[in-house]
């Protein structure tokens, strides 16, 4: 059976393409969602997309893929990476591995960006690349044994 991996969007990601282009560049989530269900296709696996503006949905959503089976997830979590426990708290009560990704580079910017409450729990991070961050965490995700 094909392994299913999970994109998680975080609030304001459902602006791509309008919000701060200069930062986050001219892509939309459509645009991000469209690349990764295709390279899925290639790599094999299946991809499954939400964005959400609510901390209470992104844990909903988590909470539902450990049940799905679920073997990974790559998620940009917005603003809320500096401030949610919570979804820290869903990602490890669930025991599924995950890749943080930022498409602007969040050590550059201001201070309060600079913590992270997942990066000490993620796989890896993928900071500063663009929209291409989420490529490079779905091939990574899409083949390692660490998400078998
Ligand atoms: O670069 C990104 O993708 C992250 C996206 C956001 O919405 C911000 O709140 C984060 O601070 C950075």
């Amino acid at each position: 059976m094909s392994r299913r991996i999970l994109l998680i969007n975080g609030p304001n990601l459902n602006l791509l393409g309008t919000r701060e282009p200069s930062v986050y560049g001219s892509e939309t989530l459509a645009d991000v969602v469209r690349i990764a269900k295709a390279n899925g296709e290639k790599l094999g696996v299946i991809v499954e997309d939400y964005q959400s503006n609510h901390e209470g949905g992104i844990i909903d959503r988590i909470h539902r893929a450990k049940k799905d089976g679920v073997k990974g997830i790559i998620i940009n979590p917005g603003a809320y990476t500096h401030t949610s426990v919570a979804i820290r708290d869903a990602l490890l009560g669930t025991d599924i591995p995950f890749i943080e990704v930022h498409i602007s580079n969040v050590h550059a910017r201001e201070p309060f960006r600079h913590h992270s409450y997942f990066s000490d729990k993620a796989v890896a991070t993928i900071v500063g690349l663009g929209i291409k961050g989420y490529e490079y965490a779905l091939d990574f995700v899409a083949t390692s044994p660490k998400f078998a």
